[in-house]
């Protein structure tokens, strides 16, 4: 983690896309530094600090999620979320819970390769280009041919030519070995291939640009060290992991047709996790001591009280989000970096049509979704996306007709293509 990522850095770097809720803002951004400060700690004190998870109490598309995320993405840490109640479904067995550590490995996994495949790309892409010209006209060819086909695919001249090459067989869907239970078992038929002679290789005929990621990808696998990847990935999901466990208030209300056991058992199989246990992964053993967890829900029913005791315990900093109003409709509209209007704007700019948004506009698009959010159902800022939707529907459309136009969305235009349909609550339903 960078060093200048301080507490205020963070809340900061959090306010360029999040609109309000200070007080979450401010209780993972500390969770966040603890973690760096508890790297500068001599080895035995490091241990003893374990991450103060926090509890997000918040009503639906408030920002719980989006915060949390964007904090991980700064942090370049690896980030999973879970909804609690995946676990209450038929057919769960306890240790199914395991694989929120084994999918953060993966995540882990994923960022550590992209980390590097930057280092690499150059070669790969090199060795990438040869195989896609000996696919395409033979090892014989002549350099001036191959100059030429060289040429033609980079200037995407070649986009719908097929080709035929010979690529490492993908693998199927993870097979499970019998009697082992869960995921525990889950092993991945090329890993075994892998270790016996090599992966096995097909042909495969696919368009040029398909077949030029493809073999881009393949050349860089083979020049990552796979073992290091592992090794670093494992550390860096055990020092830097966060894992957003969303709906945690849906398993703390008891159920009168009596899925209470579950829910509790859920909640029971969760503590280990949260307190800190080593998980088998495919890459070696996790430990989850130092994972930050950040527990979410609406709490409308159930209360955090509601809770296991334990899992109360393990749940130190409660943070409360406020649900957006009208006033913060407009500001995630105009103020949050690639906002939704910046984000219509530059897509039908790729069509040559200029779209000016008012300011009568934009508080008009917000009137309509709090609007909406309080005659049929209360969806927060998620309810700005299909507003926006609606109204940018038919320009969407006809952008090819309309080249070269410049397009002004104002209040009038705002309330023509939506008024009729937020003053009636049964066409918002569906529409809106
Ligand atoms: N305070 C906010 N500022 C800017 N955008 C927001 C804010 N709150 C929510 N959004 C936007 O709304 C969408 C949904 O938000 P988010 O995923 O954070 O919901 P949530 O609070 O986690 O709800 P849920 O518990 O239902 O998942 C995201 O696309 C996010 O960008």
């Amino acid at each position: 983690m960078k060093d200048n990522l301080t507490p205020k850095a963070i809340v900061r770097a959090l306010d360029e896309h999040i609109i309000g809720q200070s007080e979450a803002k401010k209780a993972v951004a500390v969770a966040l530094r603890n973690r760096w400060r508890r790297q500068k700690l001599s080895l035995e004190l490091r241990d003893e600090v374990t991450p103060k998870n926090i509890l997000m109490i918040g009503p639906t598309g408030c920002g719980k999620t989006e915060i949390s995320r964007r904090l991980a993405k700064l942090a370049d840490a690896p980030f999973v979320k879970v909804e609690a109640t995946k676990f209450t479904e038929v057919g769960y067995v306890g240790r199914d819970v395991e694989q929120i550590a084994r999918d953060l490995v993966e995540e882990a996994i994923r960022l550590e390769k992209d980390r590097r495949r930057e280092s690499v790309r150059e070669a790969a892409s090199k060795a990438a280009m040869e195989r896609l010209l000996n696919a395409l006209v033979g090892e014989g060819a002549s350099e001036a041919t191959r100059a030429s086909f060289h040429q033609r695919i980079t200037e995407n001249a070649m986009n719908e030519t097929e080709v035929e090459i010979e690529v490492e067989d993908t693998p199927s869907a993870p097979m499970e070995i019998p009697g082992m239970g869960g995921s525990v078992g889950m092993i991945n038929l090329s890993d075994i291939m892998g270790k016996f002679g090599g992966p096995k290789l097909t042909r495969r005929k696919m368009k040029v640009p398909d077949a030029w990621d493809k073999l881009v990808d393949e050349e860089s696998e083979k020049r990552l060290d796979q073992d290091d990847v592992a090794r670093t990935a494992l550390a860096n999901a055990e020092t830097n992991g966060i894992v957003f466990l969303d709906e945690i208030d849906k398993i703390a209300v008891s159920d009168v047709r009596g899925g209470s056991v579950s829910r509790e058992g859920v909640q029971r199989d969760l503590l280990p996790l949260i307190e800190g246990t080593t998980v088998a992964t495919k890459y070696g053993p996790m430990k989850t001591d130092h994972v930050l967890f950040i527990a979410s829900g609406a709490f409308h029913v159930a209360k955090p009280s509601d809770m296991l005791p334990e899992l109360q315990g393990r749940l130190p900093i409660r943070v409360e989000l406020k649900a957006l109003t009208e006033a913060d409709f407009v500001r995630i509209l105009s103020e949050t970096r690639a906002n939704l209007v910046a984000q219509y704007k530059a897509l039908l700019a790729t069509e040559e049509v200029a779209v000016e948004v008012t300011e009568g506009a934009v508080t008009e698009i917000a009137r309509i979704a709090a609007l909406v959010n309080e005659t049929v159902e209360n969806i927060g800022a998620r309810r700005l996306q299909t507003v926006m939707e609606k109204l940018l529907e038919e320009l969407s459309f006809e952008a090819e007709d309309r080249k070269g136009e410049t397009v002004t969305i104002d209040e009038a235009y705002v309330r023509e293509k939506l008024e009729g349909l937020a003053g009636n609550a049964d066409l918002s339903k569906y529409i809106l």
